[in-house]
């Protein structure tokens, strides 16, 4: 690609692989965010918005929007704070996907049963920043000095072997099902940290004119993010039962109410967080609401 067709785009950092790829380029389609990605080619250019996107690998987008070579990126939580990055990057929006946690993790069968027992054991982790802050804190905690100190290495993959490789006494690593560390026979400890998706932006851009922009993505993907989370809940009630349906069904602002071509009923509709749509059914049905209906969301603006 002729590099002179990035000149006046907004940089947009993706993740190239891993696990946050298919979701980021799923809200990329919802925001209606059109391009044709060329085979291995990791930048390219946005048909309908003056944006290019670069793929990159997901822990390299926090430096990369952090030293603004990139003006906006999706990425991990975890990897802004592992690349020491959270002070030159704005977490613009959590995504509500790559939710997980960075556990401590001991073999299932050892003797260590809390991190204390780790103190001045062998880690192994891909995140030695994060695991090195936690186990300095331990280590002050139990006045360990010098060589009485955690060891800390970091590996770049596979670190659930390191166990039952011999290299190293717990791990520091990323847990969502728990079936890798149950896989690899370890058991969580205790957790560094949780961690989702988020939306960045550079905090050292000297792009004033990329504002708006910036502005019109991140409402549109947000607009996608509550779509995926919300349901539109709508029910007939009559209008005695009223205060009690509106407690239970909110709205993010306020529920619409319309009048019933029916006397002393009316119709309700409101969003609500599509993980307690069975629960608030449940309580409808007890305060008499009749005709409950729950529509997903294909897309909104909030
Ligand atoms: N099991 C998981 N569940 C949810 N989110 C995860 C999981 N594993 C990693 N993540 C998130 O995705 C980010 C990228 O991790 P991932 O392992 O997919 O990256 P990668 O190393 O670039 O890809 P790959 O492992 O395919 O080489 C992590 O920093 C974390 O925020
Ligand atoms: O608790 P689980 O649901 O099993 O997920 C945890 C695993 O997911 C991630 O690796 P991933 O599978 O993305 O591949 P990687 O090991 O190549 O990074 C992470 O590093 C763990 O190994």
């Amino acid at each position: 690609m002729n590099l002179e067709a990035l000149d006046g785009r907004l940089l947009f950092a993706i993740p190239k692989k891993g696990r946050l790829h298919e979701k980021c380029l799923q809200l990329l389609s919802g925001a209606d965010i059109q391009f044709r990605r060329p085979q291995r080619l990791d930048v390219c250019l946005v048909m309908n918005h003056p944006i290019a996107l670069i793929f990159l690998p997901a822990a390299d987008i926090p430096s990369f929007v952090g030293n603004g070579n990139v003006d906006l990126g999706i990425t991990g939580h975890d990897v802004i704070l592992e690349a020491c990055m959270q002070d030159s990057v704005t977490e613009v929006l959590r995504l509500g996907f790559g939710k997980c946690s960075l556990q401590v993790q001991v073999p299932e069968r050892g003797s260590v049963t809390a991190v204390e027992d780790l103190a001045g054991k062998r880690i192994v982790t891909s995140f030695e920043v994060l695991a090195g802050e936690f186990f300095n804190k331990i280590d002050d905690q139990l006045n360990l000095v010098a060589d009485q100190r955690t060891k800390i290495q970091y590996i770049g993959g596979s670190v659930e072997a390191a166990c039952a490789l011999g290299l190293a006494d717990g791990i520091v690593d990323l847990v969502e099902s728990g079936d890798t560390m149950r896989a690899a026979g370890l058991r969580a400890i205790s957790t560094v940290l949780e961690t989702e998706a988020v939306l960045i932006k550079s905090n050292s851009s000297s792009r004033p004119d990329l504002t708006s922009l910036i502005n019109l993505i991140g409402n549109r993907i947000a607009g996608v993010v509550a779509a995926e989370k919300f349901v539109v809940c709508s029910y007939n009630i009559s209008r005695d039962a009223l205060p009690l349906a509106v407690q239970i069904t909110p709205g993010r602002r306020a529920p619409t109410i319309s009048p019933l071509d029916q006397d002393g009923w009316v119709d309700v509709s409101s969003m609500v967080l599509k993980k307690d749509s069975a629960k608030v059914m449940d309580e409808l049905v007890k305060i008499g609401a009749q005709d409950i209906l729950i529509f997903a969301i294909d897309n909104c603006r909030v």
